[in-house]
């Protein structure tokens, strides 16, 4: 029988952290949960330390007595020996240095982080590659291409990403501009953190998906396309030289991209994870996104096509107006405005070093914030 898997859960308390434990609890005989780590969240991540007694807890700025639990910091533990797969599901910027350090030692990363591969991707990947760490996409529509890769030899000519709509698409676009942050809250498929609610919202979720597959496959942005599929069945596709398109169908539940990425190349029996009802579903539809209602999407295609800075300074541009967003400083359309601005006003300092990442996503955050105030 072969040993479990020693699992990290960095950010066990959220959305992706929450079903990951779920799906351990399933296979307790494949999974052991050595390491847990929250923001703020102590009284739900202590409850999760007395169920799984994990070896190492970690929460931001906290000095926890937690069992025998030992409290370490979150890029000790990404690299800690002990560790098998590192799962990363602490949200924007504050995700790169885990997974840089769990890439420097040379783990498995089952990455659900979007940010730290749009903003350092060439870094993270690079640091991955020199030390044999292997990135397994969580985000379901990589896993979606990833699992349509399996077995294939050759590069897919295509990648095609659907995307939901979120709440607006179908909405009178004159109203977009002033809904709230609970009408852009209410995804319509998927139950998730905030900050990637509300990119699903403006489609910036899709615009960090096109970078983040340019990232992890290699397919030039011209080959990367965004198809609305309000079903949220098919989450992604791959079209090939011959013309076959194979895509990956299954009830919008990211238990399954998780376990995936834990079970690879394995898949584990997992009898009571939702199953496809084909009648019920009865049919699936596509169309092209409409870049006016959506101008965030633009934003980032541009952003990803010119390299540089620019994809670090749109993904942190983003992360500070979503929070001005939801802290009710901005309108909703406000957000595409700020990041627009911050984008034409940025000039590259050089290449994406890690230093030059850092000042340009510093420099990002800095400028929405004043021109949000300037509003
Ligand atoms: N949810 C989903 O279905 C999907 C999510 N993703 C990506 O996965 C990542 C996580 O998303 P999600 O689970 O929804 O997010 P949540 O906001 O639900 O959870 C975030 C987790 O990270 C912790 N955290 C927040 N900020 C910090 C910080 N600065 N340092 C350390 N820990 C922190 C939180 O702790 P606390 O609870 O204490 O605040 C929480 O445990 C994001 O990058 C997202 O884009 C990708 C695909 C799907
Ligand atoms: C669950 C997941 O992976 C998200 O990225 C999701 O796909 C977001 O939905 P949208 O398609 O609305 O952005």
């Amino acid at each position: 029988m072969m040993k479990p898997i020693r699992l990290a859960v960095l950010g066990s308390t959220g959305s992706i952290g929450q079903q990951t434990l779920d799906v351990a609890r399933r296979h307790p005989d494949k999974i052991s949960i050595i390491a847990l780590t929250a923001g703020e969240n102590v009284n739900l991540l202590q409850k999760q330390a007395a169920e799984f007694k994990p070896r190492f807890i970690s929460c931001r700025g906290h000095n926890l007595v937690c069992g025998n639990s030992l409290c370490l910091p979150i890029e000790e533990m990404a690299r800690h020996l002990d560790v098998d797969i590192v799962l990363v599901a602490v949200p924007g910027g504050a995700g790169l240095s885990p997974a840089l350090a769990a890439a420097g030692a040379g783990k498995t990363i089952a990455l659900a982080n979007k940010e730290c591969l749009v903003a350092a991707g060439e870094i993270l990947l690079a640091e991955a590659k020199s030390h044999g760490a292997q990135i397994r996409p969580v985000d379901s529509e990589h896993s979606a291409i990833w699992q349509c890769l399996t077995g294939e030899t050759s590069k897919p000519e295509k990648l095609i990403l659907t995307a939901s709509g979120g709440p607006f698409r179908d909405y009178p676009i004159e109203k977009i501009e002033s809904v709230t942050p609970e009408q852009a809250l209410a995804h319509p498929s998927w139950k998730m953190g905030k900050k990637v609610t509300i990119d699903s919202a403006t489609l910036m979720n899709k615009g960090l998906e096109v970078i983040e597959a340019h990232r992890l496959y290699g397919i030039p942005y011209e080959r990367i396309e965004v198809v609305i599929h309000p079903q949220s069945i098919i989450h992604s596709m791959a079209e090939f030289a011959d013309g076959a398109v194979k895509a990956q169908l299954s009830p919008p539940d990211m238990r399954l991209p998780i376990q995936y990425a834990l079970s690879y190349p394995d898949r584990w029996e997992t009898p009571d994870l939702p199953r496809a009802d084909w009648p019920k579903i009865s049919r699936l539809d596509f169309s092209a996104p409409d870049f006016e209602r959506f101008p965030c999407l633009k934003l980032a295609i541009g952003a990803g096509k010119k390299g540089a800075t620019f994809p670090a300074v749109l993904s942190a541009a983003d992360e500070e107006a979503v929070e001005l967003f939801l802290s009710r400083k901005i309108k909703f359309g406000d957000i595409a405005r700020l990041v627009g601005k911050t984008l034409e006003e940025h000039i590259p300092a050089g290449g994406p070093s890690l230093e030059n990442i850092a000042d340009a996503e510093n420099w990002a955050r800095q400028r929405v914030s004043e021109l949000a105030r300037s509003l």
